[in-house]
């Protein structure tokens, strides 16, 4: 890590520990993550950094378990497996201390783009394409106007109606790496079309990640097209 991701990475965690404090006394926060009352008290207050590994372990660990407690909050899910979550995806601040809970939790190389379907996995990719500092892309169910060069990608659904998802040629080049986000993965018929785009633009793949899995069938699909790390930050 050099200077400036060091630094990136002291300020998400205070980022996650005032978040945790906004429900918790200090010696609660103290017990939520094993740190001192006093050293949280001069974090939260932004007197003192925490150093980089406790920023780290903060991050990694406490803040991934209280992100997937506080997703797990905010989403419902219906009789039939449907799932609200838009608790999470309008909520960019929420989307801002989940992205680097996901960049530090999952073994994911760093991309040259975050690619996401159009529209509910938008936010979260410009969250996580700005924590990493690179380029976010949404490929959309029609062609946006004026754009002349497109890279398609086709798929008759289960349910028989055909799905074609539309990129602009300009947004990922051969030899980028692209991380593949989405708020939500189910059958993965969406991940597979946005891996079929990654695979026509002769890019690599550097994951898979969904913010919530509703059963593990989408998952599963995802890891028999990449050898890189596939992951969700909740299943329902
Ligand atoms: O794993 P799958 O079965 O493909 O389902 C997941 C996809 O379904 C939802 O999008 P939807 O197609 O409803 O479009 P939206 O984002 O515009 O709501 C969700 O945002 C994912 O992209
Ligand atoms: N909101 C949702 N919940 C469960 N499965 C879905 N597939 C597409 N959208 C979904």
């Amino acid at each position: 890590m050099n200077r400036a991701e060091k630094a990136a990475l002291q300020l998400r965690a205070v980022d996650v520990l005032r978040m945790l404090k906004e429900t918790r006394t200090y010696d609660e926060l103290a017990e939520t993550t094993g740190l001192p009352a006093g050293d949280l008290n001069r974090y939260v207050n932004g007197h003192v950094l925490p150093g980089t590994e406790r920023a780290r372990e903060v991050v990694e660990d406490v803040g991934r378990e209280a992100i997937a407690d506080e997703l797990d909050a905010r989403i419902r899910v219906d009789d039939e497996g449907y799932v609200d979550n838009s608790g999470t995806v309008f909520d960019q601040s929420f989307l801002d201390l989940v992205a680097p809970v996901v960049a530090n939790g999952f073994e994911f190389n760093r991309p040259d783009v975050v690619l996401t379907a159009a529209t509910d996995g938008i936010t979260l990719a410009a969250s996580l394409a700005s924590y990493y500092g690179t380029r976010c892309a949404y490929a959309k169910k029609s062609k946006e106007t004026a754009v002349e060069e497109f890279i398609e990608a086709r798929q008759r659904l289960q349910s028989g109606i055909e799905l074609t998802y539309y990129l602009p040629a300009s947004a990922v080049d051969a030899g980028d790496s692209v991380l593949v986000v989405d708020d939500l993965i189910r059958s993965g018929e969406t991940q597979e079309l946005l891996l079929d785009i990654v695979e026509t633009s002769e890019a690599a793949v550097a994951g898979v990640f969904a913010l919530i899995a509703a059963g593990d069938d989408g998952i599963e699909r995802a890891r028999e097209r990449t050898d890189a790390p596939v992951g969700a930050l909740t299943t329902v």
